[in-house]
């Protein structure tokens, strides 16, 4: 551990410190090149765009480009640690959208006071990017943010750690329940965690086939019903309305377990309860809700996914934001609406029973085959399909549900 932990700083560290740059996409050699990169010769595209903002498209790295913005309240499962604290995971997601979608973004780390501060801030520097990738902003703030943003910006906007997640989380459940001969519409779902990344996770679910009476959400105060007083207006959609008080009395026959808490909250004996052919996603990071071979030793029967790259099926938001983007940024999405992320859960979800190429077993020495089934449920992130697939799949639902301004899909996808 103390190794990965100089490794890290490391690789943070050297040779240059962070893990993105700015590079140049003309030729800056020449007095010519100078002159037609600045002056005199940019006033040509400023005149173009302020005649007509679309220009900015033509002109401008505004078309390929997504900001990564976060306040810092929610970094991954560390807590509210502060902006700048932040910086080197939004550089990480910036690296991602590089690296597996060819889109150029840059992080933003935003100090503010209220949230409406937060709002105002990136509403006012929106039009500089082509989309908005929303980053560990804790709930229930980032319900607002994300609502008002979408409201006032005319780009699309997304906070990953809801939908990225509950997309990803979608299309690995789709496939485990499949593989356990379960239907989504009669399957029995606890939930433990009631943030933004369950709260989305769920209604995901219920998005594709899951009946809200069938799920219990659980926070610290137990499970969600609805004789409680103490609820907000994004844990209340999942009120139960049940007798039911502990994790232990909604476990007791249900068919999946979704976790987005804490380390070892789930027990040994509390998997015992569950119904035959359980599916447990147990996503809390770095630590799992129950360790897998755990969970193992207790029953043959189970699928089990975690957040972890060491472990089969990992559930990562990853496998689907700089896709989803790139999909919404090739047609020039207005927005990332339910269609999108729908093709997105079903693209993904399908790619999965595809066979795996060579290339992509090559990039994971330590395992000797994938396919689809309990070991492997979803795709891994370093599948090359994973781009022309998703992104396609939701340029297409763009077009298809009107948010689209280019209405020709792209050809190529290249990285
Ligand atoms: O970064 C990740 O691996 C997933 C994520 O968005 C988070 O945990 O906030
Ligand atoms: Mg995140």
């Amino acid at each position: 551990m103390s190794d990965i932990r100089q490794q890290a700083l490391d690789y943070h560290e050297f040779p240059v410190p962070g893990k993105t740059a700015v590079c140049l996409t003309k030729p800056a050699q020449s007095s010519h090149d100078l002159a037609l990169a600045y002056s005199p010769g940019v006033a040509e595209p400023v005149r173009e765009i302020a005649s007509n903002p679309e220009n900015a498209y033509r002109y401008t790295n505004k078309g390929n480009t997504v900001a990564v913005i976060s306040n810092g309240t929610a970094i991954l499962g560390l807590g509210n640690l502060g902006p700048l604290a932040s910086k080197p995971v939004m550089e990480g997601k910036s690296l991602l959208f590089k690296r597996f979608a060819n889109i150029d973004s840059i992080d933003i780390e935003v100090k503010h006071r209220t949230t409406e501060d937060f709002i105002n801030t990136v509403e006012a520097i929106a039009d500089t990017f082509g989309g908005i990738n929303l980053e560990d902003i804790k709930a229930p703030e980032c319900f607002e943010i994300e609502r008002e943003l979408i409201k006032r910006c005319n780009i699309p906007v997304f906070h990953d750690d809801q939908h990225g997640t509950a997309i990803v989380t979608a299309a690995g459940m789709i496939n485990a329940l499949e593989i356990q001969g379960k239907k989504i519409d009669d399957a029995v779902f606890v939930c433990l965690g009631a943030g933004a990344a369950a709260i989305a996770c769920m209604s995901m679910f219920v998005k594709c086939g899951a009946l809200r009476e069938n799920v219990y959400m659980l926070d610290r105060q137990g499970v969600i019903h609805t004789r409680r007083e103490d609820l907000n207006e994004y844990k209340a959609l999942f009120a139960n309305n049940t007798d039911k008080r502990t994790l232990q009395d909604v476990i007791k026959d249900a068919d999946v377990f979704l976790g987005l808490s804490g380390a070892d909250l789930l027990t040994a004996d509390d998997i015992a309860l569950m119904a035959p052919n359980p599916v447990i996603f147990a996503c809390s990071n770095p630590d799992p809700e129950i360790k897998p071979e755990l969970a193992h030793a207790i029953r043959n029967d189970l699928i089990m996914g975690t957040g972890r790259s060491d472990y089969p099926n990992q559930v990562n938001n990853v496998l689907c934001f700089p896709f989803i983007f790139r999909g919404a940024l090739d047609v020039r999405a207005q927005v990332i609406n339910d269609e999108m992320k729908l093709a997105a859960v079903y693209a993904i979800a399908n790619l999965a029973k595809e066979p795996v190429p060579e290339e992509v077993l090559a990039a994971y020495p330590k395992v000797s085959s994938l396919s689809f089934g309990a070991e492997y449920v979803l795709p891994k992130p370093m599948d090359p399909r994973l781009l022309p697939n998703v992104a396609r799949a939701v340029s297409q639902a763009a077009i298809d549900s009107g948010v689209a301004k280019i209405t020709t899909l792209p050809t190529e996808y290249n990285v």
